[in-house]
């Protein structure tokens, strides 16, 4: 290996060398880390993704509207807060650990002609000092109280050592359409975050938007980094494949014992091929009534329809298992998160 690529190697491990309580320890710096640290990253990726044999991702956003209706699991489940995300990076830039403060801004800059032409109204907010569109810390935070906005990246150990935080606030900031329901990070883990938030009882409608703000991008002529086997290129493998996360924010009461028995949540979830988080995002905490995001873990060797499927059938045996946990069998409210 030559110095520039041992060089290169170390900086795709500083995440996990820096902090003992990483799951994976490894962020892409370019497209091409993917193969050329294929030895190192494709066994990871395997694993994380429990892929045996060979597979090639494929890409299906065919989500029927009307058939993972959550008030079939229970009536009360009417209004709740779903969510679903994918991760892009465009071709022709670094990833975010090793882009320096003029390609963030550079980056920034090409996104908000993108907003300024793709055809979805809504408006764009900057975290970078002194752009047209900057918003101050207060109306940040008003962002991150409707769950819209990313944390201050410089917050989190994994980000910093890695360099996915370096040169903060600059080159960051997030679209958010009219209508609140669809909206677009700039500059957190990957390039792009791009992302629905529907509140409503039908997995499909927040899919279906989702794809819509997807399709617009791509419209635009913007071009993302994909591998031929992996999929669309993320920061972090564990991202790889469909870049998609799909979530609830639902509340379990009973599993976890008024909020104080995160942990059996946590176990529970795993066992179903789902992930229970905090009400506030990865590394949050639950809340008193046990308010969790739950989300199928797979990314990878499984389609983007196929992720919210799973999300419905792990809910559908969670909330009964939440049903189970109660007294004389009965859930508490579930599910609107104001
Ligand atoms: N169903 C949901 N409804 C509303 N907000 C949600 C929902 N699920 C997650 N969120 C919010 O989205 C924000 C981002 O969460 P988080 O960083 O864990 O996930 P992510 O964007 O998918 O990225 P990553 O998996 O890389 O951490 C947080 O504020 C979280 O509370």
């Amino acid at each position: 290996m030559s110095e520039e690529d041992q060089q290169h190697f170390l900086d795709v491990m500083m995440g996990g060398l820096a902090n003992d309580d990483s799951s994976v320890g490894v962020y892409a710096t370019r497209p091409e880390d993917y193969d050329i640290f294929s030895f190192y990253l494709e066994p990871l990726i395997r694993e994380y993704h429990k892929i045996e044999g060979s597979t090639k991702q494929e890409h299906d956003w065919n989500i029927p509207v009307g058939e993972y209706v959550l008030t079939k699991i229970d009536p009360r489940l009417e209004k709740v807060s779903m969510r679903a995300r994918v991760a892009r990076n465009v071709k022709g830039f670094n990833l975010p650990p090793s882009m320096d403060k003029a390609e963030r801004i550079k980056f920034e800059n090409k996104m908000v002609e993108v907003f300024d032409s793709f055809g979805i109204p809504g408006k764009y907010h900057s975290l970078t000092p002194g752009h047209k569109n900057f918003i101050s810390d207060k109306e940040a935070d008003e962002l991150r109280h409707k769950h819209f906005l990313f944390n201050d990246m410089t917050t989190d150990n994994h980000l910093t050592s890695s360099g996915v935080a370096s040169d903060w606030p600059f080159g960051r900031g997030i679209w958010i359409s009219t209508d609140e329901t669809k909206m677009i990070w700039i500059g957190e883990e990957d390039q792009l975050r791009i992302i629905s938030i529907v509140q409503g009882n039908d997995l499909g409608q927040v899919d279906k938007s989702l794809h819509d703000l997807l399709t617009g991008i791509e419209k635009s002529g913007l071009q993302f980094a994909e591998h031929q086997t992996y999929g669309v290129v993320t920061t972090c493998p564990t991202n790889m494949g469909t870049g998609k996360r799909q979530s609830i924010l639902g509340k379990f009461p009973n599993i976890t014992k008024q909020g104080t028995d995160e942990k059996k949540l946590k176990d529970l979830a795993r066992s179903l091929g789902l992930q229970a988080r905090g009400i506030g995002g990865e590394h949050s905490n639950m809340d008193k009534e046990g308010t969790a995001d739950i989300s199928p873990s797979a990314r990878f060797g499984v389609t983007e329809a196929i992720v919210t499927k799973r999300l419905w059938e792990g809910l559908i045996k969670l909330y009964d298992l939440e049903k189970q946990a109660g007294e004389g069998g009965e859930r508490q409210n579930c599910c609107i998160i104001q």
